[in-house]
C-alpha cells in the first residue's frame, strides 16, 4: 500500500479502469466455467434424486449472476460499478461454493474431504485478492472471512476429534495465509510496475516538453536568423535564399522571374534632420507600404541600410515595371505627420529580367545599376535594365 492515500487512489482507479475489460471478461469466462460444472453435475449419480433438481438451480445461480454482472458493467464501466459488480459476483460466489459442498456432504454417498474444502477457500481467496483490487487491510479481512466461513463449516459437518480439528484449523489458517503472502506480493509487484510506470510517464513528459522547447527555440532562432529585426522582412540572407531557389526553378520550367531594387532617396537628409529614431520609423513604414502592396508569391528582403529589394517569381520585365511604378506613386502620396511636420519620402526603382544561365549576381548588378540610373535621372522614378 502507498502511504500517500492519494496515490493509493489513483492506483486503484487506474488498476480497476485498465482491468475493467479483464475482469468483465473473467465474469463470462466464469459464467462459462460454471455451466460446465453443472453440465458434470447432471451426469453426477451419486447425487440423492430428490436433491438434484435444487443442486443444478442452486449452481446456476453463478453463471446467471456473472453474466447479469458482465452486462452491468459493459453499460456502466464505472469504478464503482465494477466494483459493486465484483463484491456481489465473489458474494454469489462464496455462497454458492459452500452450498456445493454442504450438498456433496449431505446428499451423496461420498462427502466432501478437508483437504478439498481447503484447497476450494484457498483457491478463492486467490481468485478474489488477485482480481478484485482491493487495499491490503480489505484483502486481509477477505481472507479471514473465507478462513473463518470454512472452519464454521468444517466445524458444523466434518466431525472431528479435538486435537485432529485444532490441527485441521491450523492448516487452514496457514494454507489461507500462505495464499493472502502470495497475492500480497503479487499486489506489491503490481504497485512498484505501477509507480515506475508512473515515473517513466512523467519524465517522458517532461522530455517531451523539452523536445518541443527545443524546437520552438529552433524555429524562433531560425526566423530571427532569417528576419531583419527593424522592418520584421526578410533579411538580405533570406532574400538570396529564396532568390538561388526561384532562379533554379525558373530556368528548369523556362518561366520568367524579375528583380525589383529601390533605394530611399536623401534618407541622410531625414535622419539629419528628424532624428536616427524618426528614420527608423521611415523604414517602418516603407516596409508596410509596400507588404501591403504584394502578392503571397512575392519576396520582400531589406538588403541593407534604406536598400530594398523585391522578387518576383513568373513576373517578366513589364510585370515588374507596373508593380515598381505602383509603389513609386504609393510612396509618393504617402506621408508620416512627425511633430507637426509631414514626412514625404519618395524612392528610386530599379527594374531587371532574370536571363537564362546568367549568374545571379548578374541580374543584381543589372537591377541595381538600374536604380542608379534612376537615382542619376533625378530620383522618384522607376528605370529598367532595357533603359541603360
Ligand atoms: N535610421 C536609419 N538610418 C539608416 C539605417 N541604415 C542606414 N541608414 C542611413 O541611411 C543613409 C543613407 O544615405 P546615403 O547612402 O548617402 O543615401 P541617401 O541619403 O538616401 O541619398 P540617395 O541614396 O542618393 O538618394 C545613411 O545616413 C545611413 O546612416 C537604419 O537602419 N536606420
Amino acid at each position: 500500500m502507498f502511504k500517500d492515500q492519494e496515490m493509493e487512489q489513483r492506483y486503484l482507479t487506474d488498476r480497476f479502469l485498465v482491468d475493467h475489460l479483464s475482469i468483465a471478461r473473467a465474469f463470462i469466462v466464469f459464467s462459462l466455467f460454471y455451466s460446465i460444472f453443472v453440465m458434470v453435475d447432471l451426469q453426477l449419480t451419486f447425487i440423492e434424486p430428490k436433491y438434484f433438481q435444487f443442486s443444478i438451480a442452486q449452481k446456476m445461480v453463478v453463471p446467471i449472476v456473472g453474466l447479469l454482472c458482465f452486462f452491468y458493467v459493459n453499460k456502466n464501466v464505472s469504478v464503482r460499478a465494477l466494483d459493486q459488480a465484483v463484491f456481489v459476483y465473489a458474494v454469489v460466489f462464496v455462497i454458492n461454493l459452500f452450498l456445493s459442498f454442504y450438498g456433496y456432504t449431505h446428499w451423496t454417498t461420498e462427502p466432501v474431504t478437508l483437504l478439498e474444502i481447503t484447497m476450494a477457500s484457498v483457491f478463492v481467496n486467490l481468485l478474489i485478492s488477485i482480481y478484485a483490487p482491493l487495499r491490503l487491510h480489505h484483502q486481509l479481512l477477505t481472507t479471514l472471512f473465507i478462513a473463518l466461513m470454512t472452519i464454521v463449516f468444517v466445524r458444523h459437518e466434518i466431525h472431528l476429534s479435538g486435537s485432529k480439528s485444532s490441527f485441521c484449523f491450523a492448516f487452514l489458517m496457514i494454507a489461507n495465509g500462505f495464499a493472502w503472502s502470495i497475492t500480497v506480493t503479487i499486489h506489491r509487484n503490481f504497485r512498484r510496475y505501477w509507480a515506475n510506470k508512473q515515473e517513466r510517464d512523467i519524465d517522458n513528459h517532461r522530455l517531451r516538453q523539452e523536445i518541443q522547447q527545443r524546437e520552438r527555440l529552433e524555429i524562433d532562432l531560425k526566423r530571427l536568423a532569417m528576419t531583419d529585426t527593424l522592418t520584421n522582412i526578410d533579411n538580405r540572407r533570406s532574400f538570396m535564399e529564396h532568390l538561388h531557389r526561384e532562379v533554379k526553378r525558373a530556368q528548369r520550367q523556362h518561366n520568367p522571374l524579375s528583380v525589383i531594387n529601390f533605394d530611399i532617396d536623401l534618407f541622410k537628409h531625414i535622419n539629419d534632420e528628424f532624428g536616427h529614431d524618426v528614420g527608423d520609423r521611415v523604414l517602418v513604414d516603407v516596409s508596410r507600404l509596400v507588404e501591403e502592396r504584394l502578392r503571397e508569391s512575392d519576396i520582400f528582403g531589406r538588403m541593407g541600410g534604406e536598400e530594398f529589394a523585391i522578387l518576383i517569381p513568373d513576373g517578366d520585365l513589364e510585370d515588374a515595371r507596373k508593380l515598381a511604378e505602383i509603389l513609386r506613386q504609393a510612396f509618393h502620396h504617402h506621408s508620416t505627420l512627425h511633430q507637426d511636420k509631414i514626412l514625404k519620402v519618395t524612392a528610386s526603382f530599379g527594374v531587371a529580367q532574370f536571363k537564362i544561365n546568367e549568374h545571379i549576381d548578374d541580374l543584381l548588378k543589372r537591377a541595381d545599376q538600374a536604380m542608379y540610373k534612376a537615382k542619376n535621372a533625378g530620383r522618384d522614378c522607376v528605370k529598367t535594365q532595357q533603359q541603360l
